[in-house]
Parts: structure tokens; C-alpha cells; sequence
């Protein structure tokens, strides 16, 4: 299985203006791998989730291709499959999403068992809740539980086991970690390093470097819609080459905890060039043009 995103772009059409979301992203997610995509709020990261998914609002534009290649089949292109595909074939089965908020995620009425066995059903899957759930390290007495009765430990795994019910080789998980404390993030983290370790390709979308820094094999930097850096996860972490992806990490309290000065760009008023020349202790004149991706996966004419 591999992910191939070529090209993809998002807008959205909202009243006198056109949001840029996503423009030509462009990586590639290997089974085995996972593949961090991180950088701050609203720089359009989960857009790029949900269109993949084929999750997108009705005034949303896609263009590009995002092209699963499963072995045995023929390539899929997300961005054109129709919503019948997305949803016999896609969603759950080839894709499983972990979501943002998973305690919001779940039923409140209905016991963790009777949610597992309803997915699986859904999916046409003999498997049982209860192994499905021990594949998400989940006792069986765990699944009788009201979704508020379960930790925030629990409420992931329950999330995860929901994720994995249709046995998907791409997981994407969509800021797993809002609102946890540290020892869950790692937790959750372990939990999404061990998927990718059985031989799932996992995409997962953070504004938490540390989070990234424990699980990714390989990280992609989204500034202002576009992928600014994509690295190996061991270079990125010991040096990145853009110039916004070293602010991003010598923002980190563990490091130099020093902000990067200004704001991102509205995405409906993107500048010419480089977005982030505004904010660039580097920026030169020649950065009023748009910097190309350079072999080693950095758009930045300074890098
Ligand atoms: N339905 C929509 N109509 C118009 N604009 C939208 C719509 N959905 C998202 N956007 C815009 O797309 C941009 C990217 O949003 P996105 O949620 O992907 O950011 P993000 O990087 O995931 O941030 P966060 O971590 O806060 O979710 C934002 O400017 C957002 O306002």
C-alpha cells in the first residue's frame, strides 16, 4: 500500500473571497511508514485529511490526485472517486481515521462493545468487538462501559479500535492528541507507532513537534497551504532546512522557546512568492518569487 499525493489543492468558495486551504501538497506514505504533517493552527492541515476522505463541505473545490496504490488493484485516485467508492470501498476499509476528539467521537449511549460490534457489522467483518478491541490493547470487560465511563486513555483506544475495524493498511489520524496530557500523548503516540510497525502506512496531522518527534519516520511542514519542508524525521528534528520549520522548533519550550515574530498570512489574501517572507529573517527580494521544491524536499530559495 502507498499513499501518493500529487498536485493536491482545496479551495473554498465563502461570500467576496476564496480560501487557498491546500495548494499543489505533494509527498508520498509507504506502508510501514508514518508521515507527520505539522504546522500551526489553520495552516490547512486538516483539510488535507478530509479530502482525502472525501469529507470536504459543498463549497469546497479539489484538484490533483491523491492515488492509493493497493497491491492487486488498480491505482485509486481519491480526488475522483465518486462518493459511492469513498464510501463502499475507502472509508473505514482502505482509510481508517482516528479522530480529533474521540470521547466526542463515541455514542454516549450506547456501551464500547455495542459501537465496536455495529462498525464491524457495517463493514460485513466476522471478527468479534472483543478481539477487535484486543488488537487496540483493550480487555473485554473494558467494552462494557458507557463512553463516560471510560479514562481518556480509554476513549483513544475505543477510537483506534473503531479505526481499525475494517483492518485499513492507512491510518490518519487527525490531531489524536487535542486536549491530552502529556503521558497520553505518548501513549497515544506508542499506540500509533505500533499500527505503522504491523505495516500500516499512518499519516498523522499535529501542531505538537514532541508528539511528531515520537512516532514519524518522516515529517512534512505545511505553512500558509502549502508543504514548505518534507524531511526524514532524524534530519528534520536535528536541523531542518526552512526557514519556518527551524522557528517552528525553536519555539519549543524544550528548545530555544523563542516565537516566531508575526502572524500567518489570511489564506484568502495569500502574498506573492514566499508566504512566509513577512515573518523571514532571511527573506530577500528574490523571494517575491514562489520558491520551488529543491531535490531534497525544501520550497525556500535561502534554505
Ligand atoms: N468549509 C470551509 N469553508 C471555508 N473555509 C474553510 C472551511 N473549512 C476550513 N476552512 C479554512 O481552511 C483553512 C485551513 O483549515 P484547517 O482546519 O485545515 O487548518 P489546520 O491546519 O488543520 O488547523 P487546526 O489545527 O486549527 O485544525 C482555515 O483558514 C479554515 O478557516
Amino acid at each position: 500500500m502507498r499513499l501518493r499525493v500529487d498536485g493536491l489543492s482545496v479551495r473554498f468558495r465563502i461570500p467576496g473571497a476564496v480560501v487557498h486551504a491546500v495548494t499543489d501538497a505533494r509527498f508520498e506514505l509507504p506502508a510501514g511508514r508514518c508521515l507527520a504533517l505539522v504546522g500551526e493552527s489553520g495552516c490547512g492541515k486538516s483539510v488535507m485529511a478530509h479530502a482525502l476522505l472525501g469529507l470536504l463541505p459543498g463549497n469546497a473545490a479539489v484538484t490533483g490526485h491523491a492515488w492509493l496504490d493497493v497491491p492487486g488493484q488498480d491505482p485509486l485516485d481519491l480526488v475522483a472517486a465518486s462518493e459511492k467508492t469513498l464510501a463502499r470501498r475507502v472509508r473505514g476499509r482502505l482509510i481508517g481515521l482516528v479522530p480529533q476528539s474521540p470521547a466526542a467521537h463515541l455514542t454516549p449511549v450506547r456501551t464500547a462493545r455495542a459501537q465496536l460490534a455495529e462498525a464491524l457489522r457495517e463493514l460485513g467483518r466476522a471478527e468479534t468487538p472483543d478481539a477487535l478491541a484486543e488488537r487496540a490493547g483493550l480487555r473485554p470487560q473494558d467494552l462494557d462501559r458507557y463512553p463516560h465511563q471510560l479514562s481518556g486513555g480509554m476513549a483513544q483506544r475505543v477510537a483506534n479500535a473503531l479505526a481499525l475495524a475494517g483492518d485499513p493498511p492507512l491510518i490518519l489520524a487527525d490531531e489524536p492528541t487535542t486536549g491530552l496530557d502529556r503521558p497520553l500523548v505518548d501513549a497515544t503516540m506508542a499506540e500509533l507507532r505500533r499500527l505503522c510497525d504491523e505495516g500500516r502506512a499512518v499519516l498523522v496531522i499535529t501542531h505538537d513537534l514532541r508528539a511528531a518527534e515520537r512516532v514519524a519516520d518522516d515529517i512534512a511542514v505545511m505553512y500558509a497551504s502549502r508543504v514548505v519542508e518534507r524531511s526524514e524525521a532524524g534530519a528534520f528534528f536535528a536541523g531542518p532546512r526552512h526557514p519556518y520549520a527551524r522557528g517552528l522548533l525553536d519555539a519549543l519550550p524544550s528548545r530555544r522557546f523563542v516565537p516566531i515574530p508575526g502572524l500567518p498570512p489570511e489564506l484568502t489574501r495569500l502574498p506573492d512568492g514566499c508566504a512566509f517572507r513577512p515573518r523571514c529573517a532571511l527573506a530577500t527580494a528574490a523571494c517575491s518569487d514562489l520558491p520551488a521544491t529543491d531535490a531534497k524536499g525544501v520550497a525556500c530559495h535561502h534554505a
